[in-house]
């Protein structure tokens, strides 16, 4: 991959707090262009590694690159192309929403005060409110706004939709993804909803007990899994790919195998595996199990 192609490459990137590790050897690429969501429990690490990719904390190990650079260096050239949405998209609560635009414009190199304008009076809300006066989903709405008014190469946001009803949700994605059509950013976004991820990212991380445990395009890690359904058996199976989780009942085993085709042991099926399933299996995987390929597999009881 060059420079160009991705927006945000990690190489052994670690964060430690005292003795607890945050984020442990994270090596990957975020493609530009693209919308990518990093999934993962509370306390995986997931506003750490967004932290760090901002270049609000240093790493304990490893690097981090955004944009061709590091955002330790905090040049104004830098932070200029990185709109970051932390969690519960902070506001100055005593600010009008018009203050809050003065602000942005004033500590932003390339600020467009217009688009923000326009995309909050579509909204219907009023530059002359308080922020703290507005409901939950407006104050996303005008986080989102100023984020999008910096006209970053890449936005980041921890969990936008964490405290936002289901239509709100629905309206702020709405609103990014139109963004993303016009301007082409390159989005990286937490988030703990799954199902709403595949019809917005195309591509995934997911991030369990500080580390990645999944990584890669969407379409090409749901075509790399398969469910495959047999006869009750915790005994090794030849073809079955590496198994990410197994289940059994009295008489069935269910596996979730990655590269793998059907056993040659007979009565077995295969059938496509939808994207929650597959992230979930991931999440629930225990600390420290290593998903690595192998040709003969043995199927956990
Ligand atoms: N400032 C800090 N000092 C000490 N430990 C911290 C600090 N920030 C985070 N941690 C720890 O690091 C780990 C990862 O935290 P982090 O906030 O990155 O997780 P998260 O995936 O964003 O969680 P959530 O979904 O709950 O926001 C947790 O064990 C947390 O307790």
């Amino acid at each position: 991959m060059t420079a160009t192609e991705y927006a945000l490459r990690t190489d052994g990137l670690g964060k430690r707090y005292r003795r607890t590790w945050a984020l442990r050897d994270c090596s990957l690429s975020v493609p530009t262009g693209r919308v990518t969501a990093l999934v993962g429990p509370n306390g995986a690490g997931k506003s750490t590694f967004l932290r760090l990719a901002v270049g609000l904390l240093a790493p304990t190990t490893g690097s981090v690159e955004v944009l061709g650079e590091s955002p330790a260096t905090n040049t104004p050239q830098v932070l200029s192309r990185i709109g970051f949405l932390a969690q519960d998209h902070p506001l100055y609560k005593h600010f009008t929403v018009a203050e809050l635009l003065r602000l942005g414009r004033s500590c932003n190199l390339r600020f467009d005060q217009g688009l923000a304008e326009r995309r909050l009076a579509q909204l219907e809300i009023p530059l002359d409110r308080k922020a703290g006066a507005l409901s939950g989903g407006q104050q996303a709405q005008v986080a989102l706004a100023l984020a999008l008014a910096k006209r970053p190469d890449l936005l980041v946001l921890d969990e936008p939709m964490a405290s936002l009803d289901p239509v709100a949700r629905l309206e702020f994605l709405q609103a990014l993804m139109g963004a993303v059509a016009a301007d082409g950013m390159t989005v990286l976004f937490s988030s703990h909803v799954v199902p709403e991820l595949e019809r917005v990212c195309d591509h995934l991380i997911v991030l369990n007990h500080s580390r990645v445990t999944l990584a890669g395009d969407i379409d090409s890690l749901v075509d790399e899994h398969r469910l495959l359904v047999g006869p009750r058996t915790t005994a090794d199976l030849d073809r079955a790919g590496t198994v990410v989780e197994a289940t059994h009942s009295e008489r069935h085993t269910t596996l979730l195998v990655r590269d793998g085709g059907l056993p040659a042991a007979p009565g077995w099926q295969s059938s496509p595996v939808g994207l929650e399933d597959l992230v979930l299996a991931y999440l629930r995987r225990p600390a420290g199990t290593e998903v690595a390929p192998t040709a003969r597999t043995e199927v956990p009881a």
